[in-house]
């Protein structure tokens, strides 16, 4: 039976009830603080007259967002905005210092095993064995999940050609394969494990046109056909537009904007008093400290999109 038939009831799911018609994922409040170190005099010639100051860093910074069921959310935030930092939270990677995320009822701390069965994070650093094939890598990983040999591997099969990895590669070292690649192989792995709620770190970041449509349609089929709840973040906005049920913008660590991409560029349309929308692009400057950008900076940078980064480098410095 499909699930969407399913959502009032409860469903059983590696051993773990989860009542799909609870919220998926809840962030209350949640907020991470980080201690940095920095030397004081920068420049100082000898170790000795370095004077180390600690700088608290407000990582993520008092962030609410409700995600239901069957919900694509994108976060979308420049360089060191807080985004893998909320992701590692509601992975149980890092622990949140103030506020409560919980997925389906279940609290990333007090019930942080469930939740690690419920939840499957993809990130570009995803750890493989480099001189194993994919195919090799993905059985692996079906074993941890006690899938029989011939069941997993004609669904990795699958998973991978769907992706658009050609036949010679599945059987080929990764290693040998580009960083995009490995990206897809992570995508499948994490599919293979049926996760309740999916958060993609970056999915597409390095990918080609082409791997990037592989991997949108294949997170659409994920939530369509399997009913997943899907986290991605992205600084992409043609992903974000054609992916993603909502977004959010975060900024310095604060979500400063959440609603449909339609919404949003509604919004910034009237506020900016424009008459025709404007696009997405310009919802996330308007947002994000982007719209600081001058013209001397840009004759200054070369581009627009070199001063932005040296902008951001500042932030990140900063
Ligand atoms: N383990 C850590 N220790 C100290 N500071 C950290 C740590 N992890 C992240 N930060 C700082 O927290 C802030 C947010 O970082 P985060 O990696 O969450 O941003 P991001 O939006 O994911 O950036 P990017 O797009 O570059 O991946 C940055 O200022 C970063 O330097």
């Amino acid at each position: 039976m499909a699930i969407q038939e399913q959502t009032i009831h409860s469903r059983l799911l590696k051993n773990v009830v989860i009542d799909t018609s609870k919220d998926a994922v809840v962030i209350d409040g949640v907020s991470k603080i980080f201690k940095k170190s920095q030397p004081l005099f920068r420049r100082a010639k000898t170790k000795s007259a370095e004077l180390e100051v600690v700088r608290e860093v407000r990582a993520v910074d008092d962030i609410s967002l409700t995600i239901k069921h069957r919900e694509i959310v994108g976060i979308l935030g420049a360089n060191g905005s807080g985004k893998s930092t909320l992701i590692r939270m509601l992975s149980t990677l890092l622990i949140p210092d103030r506020g409560r995320i919980s997925i389906f009822g279940y609290d990333v701390v007090k019930d942080e095993r469930v939740v690690q069965r419920l939840i499957n994070r993809v990130s570009v650093e995803a750890s493989f064995f480099k001189k194993l094939s994919p195919m090799e890598n993905l059985l692996y990983a079906a074993r941890l999940y006690n899938m029989s040999g011939s069941e997993a591997r004609t669904m990795i099969k699958d998973l991978l050609t769907r992706l658009g990895i050609k036949a010679n590669r599945i059987n080929a070292p990764l290693e040998d394969m580009s960083r995009g690649m490995q990206q897809k192989v992570a995508i499948a792995r994490a599919f293979l494990t049926s996760p309740i709620v999916l958060l993609l770190d970056e999915p597409t970041t390095g990918l080609d046109p082409r791997s990037k449509l592989d991997v949108q349609t294949f997170v659409h089929d994920l939530r369509d056909k399997h009913d997943a709840t899907i986290l991605i973040t992205t600084h992409d906005m043609e992903e974000a537009e054609a992916l993603c049920d909502r977004v959010a913008i975060i900024d310095k660590g604060r979500m400063v904007a959440l609603g449909t991409t339609e919404e949003l560029r509604r919004t910034v349309t009237n506020l900016m008093g424009r008459r025709e929308l404007v696009s997405l692009n310009e919802v996330f400057m308007h947002y994000t400290a982007a719209h600081t950008i001058t013209e001397e900076d840009i004759k200054l940078y070369g581009s627009w999109e070199k001063a932005f980064e040296a902008l951001e480098a500042q932030r990140e410095e900063e």
